[in-house]
């Protein structure tokens, strides 16, 4: 953001132009909320406080007229300005109630604890009847890593101002800021930065496609044969023309429309049709488990890693490999399993993926409610699915979409984003206190919400 901010005033927009665009569109959401109501404002001494007396300035101007508090006098240059350029008074005493407050006490300069009258101020914030609006980020939050540094106040809406943080995407952070809203301020930023994922196009069959041209999936099952069954019933589901389950065990309660194939594994996988694989649901920690899955990562196919396969998979499993055709989706404990097992010593959930990505090739998701993904085309963050995601069997249905995209067009970056989205959808339509099965047949419904 600060490079952005450089190049731009650096080409000639000045700090005080941006400011401006940063306070101006931040007050055109305010007024809207608002809605003729009073405004407080919390305005701290840098340029975050700054945008804070743009907007009280924007207020005034419509007649919107509200409080002002700044326990402390502007510290840089830009801020000073805004201060001059608002025609209002700075309020003390103590906070009002039933206003709509706009905190703009801290954004990314943020760099040690809230304490003192600061932090006083924020916990009255959190105290106080009112709609609450944090501007850029929570001013206790570091907005690099998310972290907390101080009171936390539950906010309803958070302006972001040219650009996403990695904050408004961590946990717990992110679930403090309520709804999110992003300001342009007409910043350009370089190609290959993380961002957000970009709601994903999913195309219908071609004209002349058939069962195998769509894709043809291979679930190999293991242990407890009920994990793949979900994954199947989901990816089934996802696009893919074709699912096969290689399983050596009996499975009297499959769907008609899932083919078991209980062949030797090594003769299934010799299929030249097969456009993915799906291994780890129910795969089993054995020592079988793990022939299974060099098995299937010796097919050289377009693979999809979940659970157990996570805890057996180590270098020497992957050596050699085309690892951009691996797609893994861990969740927080197997991530740092994984991490021990390719020697990462990165701490925090998006440089861990980050850094498995970068040391293996292999597409990261970092599952969790704040998933991330690391993968061919960079670091992408995702809105919050629905908290009822943690239930059991979830991540099988997740894995299951995956395989199942994966099939379609090989691509496990892609793959791995539509996932998230289709889970997510899946997960609205599903509504409260679903099972993982009842998810599994929501992903229909929620792939047509992408076509
Ligand atoms: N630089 C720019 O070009 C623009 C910046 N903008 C705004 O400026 C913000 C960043 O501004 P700044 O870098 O000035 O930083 P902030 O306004 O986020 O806060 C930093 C100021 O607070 C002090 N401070 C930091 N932690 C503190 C603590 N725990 N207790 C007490 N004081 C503390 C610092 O010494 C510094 O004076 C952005 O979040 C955004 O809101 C926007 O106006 C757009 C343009
Ligand atoms: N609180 C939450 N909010 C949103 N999504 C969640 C939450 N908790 C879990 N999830 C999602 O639910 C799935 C759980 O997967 P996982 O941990 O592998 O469970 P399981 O092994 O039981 O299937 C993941 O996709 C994860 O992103
Ligand atoms: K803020």
């Amino acid at each position: 953001m600060r490079a952005a901010e450089k190049a731009a005033m650096d080409a000639g927009t000045s700090e005080w132009e941006l400011m401006r665009r940063s306070g101006e569109g931040a007050a055109r959401w305010i007024t809207r909320i608002a809605a003729g109501g009073p405004v407080c404002l919390l305005c701290g001494p840098g340029n975050n406080g700054g945008d804070g007396y743009v907007i009280a300035e924007y207020l005034r101007q419509l007649g919107n007229g509200g409080e002002v508090f700044a326990p402390k006098p502007p510290a840089t240059e830009t801020a000073r300005k805004a201060r001059e350029a608002f025609s209002g008074e700075i309020a003390s005493g103590p906070l009002p109630s039933n206003r709509v407050f706009v905190d703009c006490l801290f954004g990314y300069g943020l760099t040690r604890e809230v304490e003192g009258e600061f932090a006083d101020l924020l916990r009255a914030l959190g105290e106080t009847k009112g709609q609450k609006i944090a501007i850029d980020i929570p001013s206790s939050i570091a907005s690099d890593s998310g972290q907390q540094l101080g009171p936390l106040v539950r906010y309803d809406l958070t302006l972001a101002l040219g650009a996403w943080k990695r904050a408004h995407f961590v946990m717990p952070a992110m679930a403090s800021m309520g709804q999110k809203r992003l300001v342009d301020i007409g910043l350009d930023f370089p190609v290959g930065l993380p961002r957000l994922s970009a709601e994903p196009h999913i195309d219908p069959p071609a004209p002349d496609a058939h069962k195998y041209r769509r894709g043809l999936l291979a679930i190999v099952a293991g242990d407890m044969p009920g994990a793949s069954l979900l994954a199947a019933q989901a990816a089934l589901r996802s696009g893919a023309g074709y699912v096969k389950l290689l399983s050596d065990h009996s499975h009297p309660d499959v769907p008609a429309e899932l083919v078991v194939d209980d062949g030797p594994l090594a003769e299934a996988l010799e299929d030249e049709r097969i456009g993915a694989l799906l291994i780890g649901p129910g795969l089993g920690r054995t020592p079988a488990a793990r022939d299974r899955l060099s098995a299937a990562l010796a097919a050289k196919r377009p693979i999809v890693l979940d659970a157990d396969a996570l805890h057996l998979l180590d270098p020497t499993m992957i050596s050699g490999a085309d690892t951009a055709n691996i797609a893994i989706t861990p969740h927080e404990g197997e991530l740092a399993q994984l991490c021990e097992a390719f020697g990462i010593e990165t701490e925090g959930k998006i440089a861990k993926a980050q850094a498995l990505n970068a040391e293996t090739g292999m597409a990261v998701l970092a599952k969790g409610p704040d998933t991330v993904l690391a993968g061919q085309r960079g670091t992408r963050f995702f809105e919050r699915g629905p908290a009822w995601l943690s239930a059991a069997g979830t991540g099988d249905v997740l894995a299951g979409i995956s395989a199942s995209r994966l099939a379609v067009h090989g691509e496990a970056h892609r793959a791995l984003e539509e996932a998230v989205w289709l889970h997510h959808e899946a997960a609205r339509i599903a509504g409260a206190a679903f099972t993982a099965g009842y998810l599994a047949r929501a992903v229909k419904p929620a792939l047509e919400a992408f076509l």
